[in-house]
């Protein structure tokens, strides 16, 4: 945080001020619009350690801001026990306590919720305290009042009803937040619901718990839901798509649990529902896939054809063996070393949305999301319609150019986020974006054993994956692939069709012949073809995450400039 913006933030109004006790002193306590804050000592003077992190370490100022408070509370009797007889005779003379829960940044991306009691003289002023403070968070705009919540009681070791009601429903309840929930009963119970029979306008946001596959059912859900509210064609693979209004939450629960980690660092349930009862937003792309211009499928993280596909599928028949099915199912596809023939083609990103080996990472706030966003405003349907009308002498559209590459392939995997997860911490393209609208196409060609084997350790350590000359990655915003035998890429035709360019393949069927193909896995669910067209819708939706913070905590920049400074507050 700046100096300036600290400033501001001090200089805030004042809602609310009173001597309250705090610990082993009396304290003046003051609330604005941003900040809950403390300091000016009273009576006893001790210096003591860090009491939250996004406060001074001094003991003269201390203060939380309001948009990291999860809820205040009257306390019950028995919190207010203590054994130390100094404080005990303060606590009598303040017997009436309440407490305020905060978020605490902890090691590698997790979040905690603390609590931080104060006592008071009398009833009223602790009512007038719990009530200020809470009114305070419900004039934040962007949290939940109402979720929707989905459990999948199966998901990965099938403790995803526990974990909910013991580490995340008691959080909702310290935040207000109503919730309904439903426990799924069988496979697509979450998105046919989603699809069909709830009143959106009902809730402020829906929450999965379970894995990627449950996340993935929400998606679908939502996502027809909206184009067919609006009555947009989901066939058609180059129409633009209409975005969910509804943010959607992940509480881990699930077996590889890659878009939580990769959208807030961990898989840690806590820190998840953390960031729901925050309200926070990550935008994320989508991918439509389609076979012969019918809809298949929505995929928001890996697309993989050969080694990834080839794993699901083996892994789908030893689902009671848990997350380690992965592995398992993953040593035997290495021993067999099937490669698959085929074309891609594909249609590369502007170059101003970087490249998968550039090394910037996708972290909050990310610029090249940001860029992402306003490539895709431009080359979007009615924008190219407009320019089309202003500009018909001119080249409108935003197709490029397309490239085709034949080979024999060990892996094609479009990564349209990183993919990272406990497996793989940097994940399978370190440098994709969640929000750029672009994906991430490695082609790994035909290689021995040991050169494969020697690519995918990469995936787990810090070595760079893609510097081997049998692999190959390009960031595109479309891409096809036929497998061979199957049919043939025989043109790419770009003529002008209602105004866009489009990429149209010409292709002949050989029907039957199913020898030598690999199977899609799309973000964990098996595909049922190989020819496949998939184009990224930008920012379709949006998460109640933030993306992975850089390195440092808030902690660690702001109090050296607090404690540096000698700025007092203007109550
Ligand atoms: C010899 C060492 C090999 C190590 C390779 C490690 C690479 C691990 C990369 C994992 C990439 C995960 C991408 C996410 C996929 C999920 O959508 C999907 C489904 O996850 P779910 O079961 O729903 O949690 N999981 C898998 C493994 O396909
Ligand atoms: N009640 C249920 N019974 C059986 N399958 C379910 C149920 N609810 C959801 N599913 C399906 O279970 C699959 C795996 O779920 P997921 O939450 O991703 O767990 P995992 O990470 O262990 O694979 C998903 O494809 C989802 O559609
Ligand atoms: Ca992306």
């Amino acid at each position: 945080m700046l100096i300036s913006e600290f400033f501001i933030m001090v200089n805030q109004p004042t809602l609310l001020s009173s001597q309250l006790f705090y610990e082993n002193r009396v304290v003046e306590v003051t609330l604005n619009r941003v900040m809950l804050g403390f300091w000016k000592e009273i009576e006893t003077r001790r210096k003591r350690s860090a009491s939250f992190n996004c406060i001074s370490k001094d003991a003269d100022h201390h203060f939380l801001l309001v948009s990291e408070i999860v809820g205040a509370r009257e306390t019950e009797e028995e919190d207010q026990t203590n054994k130390d007889g100094g404080r005990k005779h303060k606590v009598l003379l303040y017997p009436y306590a309440f407490t305020v829960s905060y978020t605490e940044r902890t090691k590698h991306h997790c979040w905690r919720c603390k609590d931080i009691i104060f006592h008071c003289l009398d009833e009223a002023q602790r009512q007038q305290w719990v009530q200020t403070i809470n009114n305070q968070l419900s004039l934040l705009s962007i949290r939940p009042k109402r979720l929707l919540v989905y459990i999948n009681p199966y998901s990965g070791k099938q403790r995803g009803k526990w974990i909910y009601e013991q580490r995340v429903a008691p959080l909702f309840s310290r935040a207000s937040i109503s919730t309904d929930v439903i426990v799924t009963e069988s496979a697509n119970h979450a998105r046919d619901h989603l699809k069909t029979e709830v009143d959106l306008k009902q809730c402020d946001g829906v929450v999965c718990v379970g894995g990627d596959g449950m996340f993935s059912e929400v998606v679908h859900g939502l996502v027809s839901r909206t184009q067919s509210d609006s009555r947009v064609d989901q066939n058609q693979p180059n129409q633009d798509l209409v975005p969910c209004a509804l943010r959607i939450g992940i509480i881990p629960a699930g077996s590889t649990d890659c878009i939580c980690y990769s959208t807030t660092g961990t898989n840690d349930p806590v820190t998840s529902a953390l960031h729901i009862i925050m309200g926070d937003s990550q935008p994320m792309d989508v991918c439509s896939v389609h076979h012969n211009n019918t809809f298949l499928r929505y995929s928001v993280s890996l697309l993989g054809y050969g080694f990834y596909g080839d794993v699901l599928t083996d892994s789908e028949r030893k689902r009671w063996m848990g997350p380690s099915r992965y592995d398992f199912s993953g040593l035997k596809t290495f021993l067999t070393h099937q490669y698959y023939e085929g074309t891609v083609a594909f249609l590369p990103a502007e170059d101003n949305l970087g490249n998968p080996r550039d090394k910037i990472k996708c972290r909050t706030g990310c610029h090249i999301c940001e860029q992402g966003a306003n490539n895709a405003h431009l080359l979007s349907g009615d924008h190219v319609h407009k320019m089309a009308e202003e500009n018909s002498d001119k080249e409108t559209s935003g197709d490029g150019v397309w490239r085709v590459i034949r080979g024999k392939f060990l892996a094609i995997n479009a990564a349209s986020m990183s993919c990272a997860c406990p497996r793989s911490p940097r994940g399978l393209s370190p440098y994709a974006h969640l929000a750029d609208g672009t994906t991430d196409l490695i082609l790994v060609r035909k290689a021995s054993r040991l050169d494969f084997l020697r690519h995918l350790i990469r995936h787990t350590n810090k070595d760079d994956q893609f510097d081997m000359s049998f692999v190959e990655v390009h960031r595109v915003r479309r891409f096809r692939f036929v497998p061979k035998h199957s049919s043939v890429i025989s043109e790419v035709d770009l003529s002008e069709t209602s105004g866009k360019k489009i990429c149209n393949q010409v292709c002949t069927a050989h029907p039957n012949d199913d020898t030598g193909h690999s199977n899609w896995n799309c973000d964990g669910e098996i595909l049922p073809h190989a020819d496949i067209q998939v184009s990224v819708h930008c920012q379709l939706i949006r998460l109640f995450a933030r993306g992975v913070e850089r390195g440092t905590t808030f902690d660690t920049y702001t109090c050296s400039v607090i404690e540096g400074s000698s700025l007092s507050w203007q109550a």
